[in-house]
């Protein structure tokens, strides 16, 4: 073991191998399923060691008393995000949230998008409308489908956008419609290049070459600037301050009376470019997330007829057929809320959370961690802990309830689906309800089955910016119950 030099007095992580320039890139090289070569890396370096990304020193943690140390016990020492090439130019050099490092502004920014979000969003019954109206759109499609082979991607993509453009901008969008299908473009777009894990990222000094794909999402991002732009300027034109319609008014006035109460000392002022970001935080970060664990559990359903089964018996008893359910009868539903919970855990979204920064010299168990370095926590690797779980690859909602069956709970604390501390998910409140919402009305109506003469599809997530599902088809089958009862 090294020394510290951090005046800690314990010595550094072991190391992957290194060389010059490049760092541990051979040792990774050819491994496109990240999460998975650093959760197998464990074997020989042990569930904490370093690596190095060019010259960047990287620290991977790999259980969850390490994670929750680094989120929870020393959550702001932990608090900052790595500069990108990729993030400056998502973020505009990092005026939103997810990118931006800690500090005052950003803290103040946060706390801004909380208040708007439970001042319009979060628990309020414009919310759980909007959810509905999509879900039963998204029925409505299923029902046209009736017994073809459906790619449901396309659709639960468009329901979960139109949710967020509706929470963002009181507007949503019928199939077809061009700025619809241009923001579906863009967000495939920044989707696919960021997916990549740009070489530029690691290496900036690349970005004097022409490269194809940080030329894609610069064109992508004009498109969605372009977008965002033009809804800031009708929102602000039309700001009364009286009437909140979206959250982009919540944003507007949750600002000004801010700046009201205690003018901002000079420097820690919220720019439009920071409420811009916030927004496009909004669709970046809650829309390709919330449609991959949907499509996560409708794949599970299929491999798992009994759970679909079992989520159905659930709520025809609890909720019968005569009406529709609503976010009050999450309780009278445990079975369905611990088969989200488990998607949640086999297939986490978001495998690597996103990368953290040290803003101090500090440690992580009996380690020395230097300022600056970045922390990967492999939350596959605290999901899929044999330790903590009992046959962690097995699909068993089960687990997630008491020995009743009426309450769920996590059986381990090695589970942290949307982070935790300072940096957790912001949209995990609207995001579950989301996830509640589509899968009750939908299980309602109907049984979904794999094809025929079609192979169950694959398990096997795709790393990328979300652990992306493979594309499969569906026939959703309207339930006899629900067609008796309708
Ligand atoms: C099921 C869906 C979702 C999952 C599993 C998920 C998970 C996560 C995770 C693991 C993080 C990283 C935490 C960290 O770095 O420590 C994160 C961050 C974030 N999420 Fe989500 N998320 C989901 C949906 C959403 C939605 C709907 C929104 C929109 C409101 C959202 C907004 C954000 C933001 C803004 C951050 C950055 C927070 C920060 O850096 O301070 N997420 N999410």
């Amino acid at each position: 073991r090294a020394t510290s030099g951090t005046g800690t007095g314990l010595g550094r992580p072991r190391s992957l191998p290194a060389l010059p320039l490049v760092g541990s890139l051979l040792q990774l090289a050819g491994h496109p399923q990240l999460h998975l070569r650093l959760w197998r890396l464990q074997s020989r370096y042990g569930s904490l060691y370093a690596l190095w990304m060019g010259s960047h020193y990287v620290v991977v943690v790999n259980s969850y008393r390490h994670a929750r140390e680094v989120l929870l016990k020393k959550g702001k020492a932990f608090a900052g995000r790595p500069r990108t090439v990729t993030t400056d130019l998502l973020s505009r050099g990092g005026k939103d949230i997810a990118f931006a490092s800690y500090g005052p502004l950003w803290k103040f920014q946060r706390k801004l998008v909380h208040t708007a979000l439970s001042m319009f969003g979060e628990g309020s019954l414009a919310l759980e409308r909007i959810i509905c109206r999509e879900a039963a759109s998204l029925c409505e499609t299923l029902s046209a489908a009736q017994d073809m082979a459906l790619d449901m991607a396309p659709e639960l993509t468009r329901a979960v956008t139109n949710v967020v453009c509706s929470l963002c901008f009181n507007s949503s969008y019928r199939r077809g419609d061009p700025e619809f299908e241009a923001m579906l473009e863009y967000s495939q777009g920044i989707v696919d290049t960021v997916a990549k894990e740009s070489l530029v990222d690691i290496f900036p000094w690349l970005q004097i070459f022409p490269n194809k794909d940080l030329a894609l999402l610069k064109r992508c991002l004009k498109v969605r600037d372009q977008l965002l732009q033009q809804k800031f300027t009708e929102h602000k034109e039309a700001f009364c301050g009286d009437a909140v319609r979206d959250l982009m008014d919540a944003l507007l006035q949750v600002r000004l009376s801010a700046e009201n109460s205690s003018p901002p000392a000079p420097g820690l002022e919220l720019t439009d470019d920071h409420l811009l970001m916030t927004v496009g935080d909004i669709f970046g970060a809650g829309v390709e997330t919330t449609t991959t664990v949907l499509k996560w559990a409708v794949l599970y359903l299929l491999h798992h007829p009994e759970v679909q089964r079992k989520i159905q018996e659930e709520m025809d008893q609890k909720i019968g057929l005569a009406r529709h359910p609503h976010l009050s009868d999450r309780p009278l539903l445990p079975y369905l809320e611990a088969t989200i919970s488990e998607v949640l855990r086999i297939r986490p979204v978001s495998p690597l959370l996103i990368p953290h920064v040290s803003l101090a010299d500090t440690s992580i168990g009996e380690y020395s961690i230097p300022k600056g370095a970045r922390v990967v926590i492999n939350l596959w690797s605290v999901h899929h802990d044999e330790k903590e779980w009992d046959k962690p690859e097995e699909f068993n909602p089960g687990r997630f309830l008491d020995e009743r069956g009426q309450h769920i709970h996590s059986p381990s604390p090695s589970y942290l689906p949307f982070g935790a501390g300072i940096r957790v998910c912001l949209g995990e409140v609207l995001a579950k309800m989301e996830l509640f919402l589509f899968l009750a009305w939908v299980l309602q109506r109907f049984t979904l089955e794999c094809p025929q003469d079609q192979p169950l599809p694959s398990l096997e997530g795709k790393f990328g910016v979300v652990l992306q599902v493979q594309k499969f088809r569906v026939k959703a089958r309207l339930r006899d119950a629900w067609r008796a009862a309708s």
